[in-house]
């Protein structure tokens, strides 16, 4: 949870989104492992699911936003639902902090580019061709990271908080003139995407080794390593990036 970055706005320090940032790489290994026990299982995707008027994953994605918006978890700001027309409203009494960020938050939600490099460009690198005919679990599963990594991408606000309170006058002129590559060279730390790559490779290659009793295990990898990094270095972190440029462009407003 966020519970560092939230519980008050002078809390938040770039140090304590940055390890709430690195928890979170915990997450998306071992979903991208899960996911990767099933073969692609396409008519998951393809084909029309009963009455519905999409296919089994989009089915599921809408009732179980449905269920979740309900029990409140919609009110956090870096959990924006991938189905979001017609959600109904949170059944949870609203939390009376202080609000830490600024409420252009509610407005950024970039799901659709993460539903379309997950199962266009990501999917096909780590689940082998083939169908088990385990749908359910598979949609379920898909989910499971789908939210895992949009929640890493959309705490991108929170970052892009902690960057703006430590130098406004850095940002302001940026904001005011509406650069975007200006705000992006600012908020860019080339050696933390380094080292953010170089871990999560490793992350991924400690978590999915198979482990045995006798021995370290056979040297393979429930998912490549290197694809983890590429997840993280081709789209995680530009479009985290893309997250804090949005954010902050509204920042003033
Ligand atoms: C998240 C940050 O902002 C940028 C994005 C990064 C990421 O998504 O991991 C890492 C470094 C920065 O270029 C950060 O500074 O920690």
């Amino acid at each position: 949870m966020a519970a560092a970055a939230k519980s008050n706005s002078d809390n938040l320090t770039l140090d304590k989104v940055r390890e709430a940032l690195i928890r979170q790489e915990d997450t998306i290994v071992f979903r991208l492992i899960q996911r990767a026990n099933f073969p692609v299982n396409s008519p998951t995707y393809d084909e029309k699911f009963a009455s519905f008027s999409g296919s089994l994953l989009q089915f599921v994605v809408k009732e179980t936003e449905a269920l979740q918006s309900k029990v409140g978890r919609y009110e956090n700001p870096e959990e924006q639902p991938f189905s979001p027309e017609n959600l109904p409203p949170s059944l949870v009494q609203p939390q009376a902090n202080p609000p830490v960020l600024h409420p252009a938050a509610a407005s950024i939600n970039i799901n659709e580019k993460i539903w379309d490099f997950y199962f266009n460009q990501l999917l096909p690198l780590f689940a082998v061709p083939g169908d088990d005919g385990n749908y359910a679990s598979t949609a379920s599963s898909d989910l499971d990271c789908l939210q895992a990594i949009s929640r890493r991408i959309h705490y991108g606000y929170y970052v892009a908080e902690v960057k703006f309170k430590d130098a406004p006058q850095d940002y302001e002129p940026a904001i005011r003139t509406q650069d975007r590559e200006g705000l992006m060279k600012l908020l860019t730390f080339e050696a933390v995407e380094e080292m953010v790559k170089k871990r999560v490779e490793k992350k991924a290659a400690v978590f999915g080794q198979d482990v045995c009793l006798v021995d370290n295990g056979n040297g393979k990898y429930k998912v490549d390593p290197s694809v983890v990094s590429q997840l993280y270095g081709e789209w995680i972190m530009p479009l985290t990036k893309l997250v804090q440029v949005e954010y902050l462009l509204r920042r003033l407003d």
